[in-house]
């Protein structure tokens, strides 16, 4: 069990909010004119990652208070706990160990005095056989071919991992003559629309379904689920041949029977993987089969790695730790809302849009873990594309905005595919954004700029306020010598490391998701109201006039 506190009753969140007081109107510029050592003071390695957290609104004694609050918090009781397999995710009642999928070091973790390394290491070396026999072939289709095309059928943790991953490691794929040996896609919405596109493309002698749910319940995976294996039929015509085309991956083996998947092609995970936190267990089967298991294994490995940084470095060298207090530096005495994550590379495009649900289903919570209501900020929004897309879209807001967004920039120092200068060109755009961003420009730099370019008195004084930018505007910058399926292991248990420690202070159960029951449960109760033509009256008058509305424009 986790022991619970008050937030905003922990004496360095007092102490923390008189700081604050005295911090808010400084400019970052000045802190940097008055500490000409803060890149030094205020940056962290990690094996081949770099994180700069010197361009933030903070001084030594900002972090000293952000550290005692973790303190206060029992941020180190409950790291101790989540690694030693104790049941902190209380209102499910199951342990947290997303960590033990990725113990490489195999040292035993006990879940109710059982160790639970021999069953992680048994589906790991089954997901290692199952890929070798797609790589070399062995495993056939009903026509006796082999695989080249593979779709992941799941939804949420269950598709987002293997996306972001499979795209980020692109250049790791299995290569056979020059291309990836297997084409991999991803169909994840209930939208009708998602699996038909998809099944355009496919070959149904060389196609391999995953169908991946923890639960094998979920409405989208399952409908998904079923047209596809509809549509196989339609051309294998024979049940059999199944066997050869689909596969399970989940923790309920009864589900899997019915659906008709032989449970010898089934690989399990356990309760006490959650699913935004699965990618490193059989989840991450499609990423294993793509960029080969030697690959996979070391991502697990990054993570390992970070792991340990996570369990046993100090406070003050520990980078998910002091990412988290910047964080809630923000989120609770600034004010913040939001939270901008931005990769500096094409290839980790999905980035963001995993650790939303990362982030977001972890700690979108307002109740804390007495049941009481927070009277305070808990996770923020996450959201982000890639740079430099990101720069002509929405920058404009994080410069000149109203709101205060910090920014996450991460970019590689290696390019996957080096080409002229357009790397270079890339990473001086990385380096520009936050230097703008802190520093912004003031009204008599404008000034010198405008008349400099020849402008007249009167256009001067009209242009000038829209083109100062106030700057003072936050960022971390996480630069990594290249992206390689350890750093990026590195870098996904970095965030994930990120958000349990902020659960963690706001006293929040990160590991479940009530949240997102009561939609599905009203979908379930209108599904067979949509079944006919006749009106409904049984909801509020807006509902009603939607579901009326809609069934007089759809043709039945
Ligand atoms: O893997 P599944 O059981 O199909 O669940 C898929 C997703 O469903 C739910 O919406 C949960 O909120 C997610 O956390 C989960 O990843």
């Amino acid at each position: 069990m986790l022991p619970t506190h008050s937030f905003l009753q922990l004496p360095a969140y007092q102490e923390l909010q008189n700081h604050f007081e005295q911090l808010k109107e400084q400019h970052l510029r000045d802190l940097f004119a008055q500490n000409p050592h803060r890149f030094t003071d205020f940056s962290l390695r990690f094996e081949d990652i770099l994180v700069d957290f010197s361009k933030n609104r903070i001084t030594a004694e900002t972090l000293q208070l952000l550290r005692q609050l973790a303190g206060q918090a029992g941020l180190y009781e409950a790291i101790e706990k989540m690694f030693s397999g104790d049941p902190i995710n209380v209102t499910e009642n199951r342990s947290v160990l997303h960590v033990a999928l990725r113990n490489r070091s195999n040292t035993p973790v006990l879940v109710d005095g059982n160790d639970v390394m021999p069953d992680v290491n048994a589906v790991l070396d089954k997901m290692e056989a199952f890929s070798h026999r797609i790589s070399s072939g062995d495993w056939k289709g009903y026509t006796g071919k082999p695989i080249t095309q593979l779709v992941n059928i799941g939804i949420g943790g269950s598709d987002l991992g293997p996306v972001m991953v499979t795209e980020a490691l692109k250049p790791y794929a299995v290569q056979k003559n020059g291309k990836p040996q297997l084409q991999v896609y991803f169909v994840s919405n209930v939208d009708g629309v998602h699996i038909y596109e998809t099944l355009q493309k496919l070959d149904p002698e060389t196609t391999l379904f995953m169908i991946a749910s923890k639960t094998f319940t979920t409405q989208e995976t399952m409908a998904n689920a079923h047209s596809a294996r509809d549509w196989f039929l339609s051309h294998a015509s024979d049940e059999s041949a199944v066997a050869k085309h689909f596969v399970a991956i989940s923790t309920n083996k009864t589900e899997v029977e019915k659906f008709g998947i032989d449970p010898q092609n089934m690989f399990g995970f356990w309760d006490w993987v959650g699913g935004r936190y699965s990618l490193w267990s059989a989840i991450g089967l499609s990423i294993a089969c793509y960029i080969g298991f030697d690959h996979f294994a070391e991502l697990l490995e990054g993570g390992h790695a970070m792991d340990l940084h996570f369990k046993n470095t100090p406070i003050e060298e520990n980078i998910p730790v002091t990412l988290a207090l910047l964080g809630i530096w923000y989120n609770n005495f600034f004010g913040a809302e939001s939270h901008a994550i931005l990769p500096y590379d094409q290839y980790m495009h999905r980035f963001a849009a995993y650790f939303q649900q990362g982030d977001m289903e972890s700690n979108g919570k307002s109740v804390d873990r007495n049941g009481e209501p927070t009277a305070y900020q808990t996770g923020p929004v996450i959201w982000g594309e890639p740079g430099t897309n990101g720069q002509h879209a929405f920058y404009q807001l994080i410069h000149q905005g109203t709101k205060l967004i910090p920014c996450d920039f991460i970019a590689p120092a290696i390019s996957q595919r080096p080409l002229g200068e357009h790397h270079n060109m890339l990473l001086s755009n990385f380096f520009a954004q936050t230097e703008a961003l802190m520093n912004g420009k003031s009204g008599e730099e404008v000034v010198g700029e405008l008349v400099k370019a020849g402008k007249k008195e009167e256009e001067v004084a009209l242009l000038m306020p829209f083109k100062v930018f106030s700057g003072n505007r936050p960022t971390n910058s996480i630069l990594v010598k290249k992206i390689t399926p350890r750093t990026l292991g590195s870098l996904i248990a970095m965030y994930e490391h990120k958000i349990f420690t902020q659960g963690i202070i706001w006293n929040i159960f990160s590991f479940d998701q009530w949240g997102v029951e009561l939609g599905k449960q009203l979908a379930n109760r209108i599904l067979p109201e949509l079944a006919d033509n006749r009106p409904v009256s049984s909801h509020d008058s807006s509902t009603n006039g939607l579901i009326n509305s809609y069934k007089e424009w759809r043709q039945l």
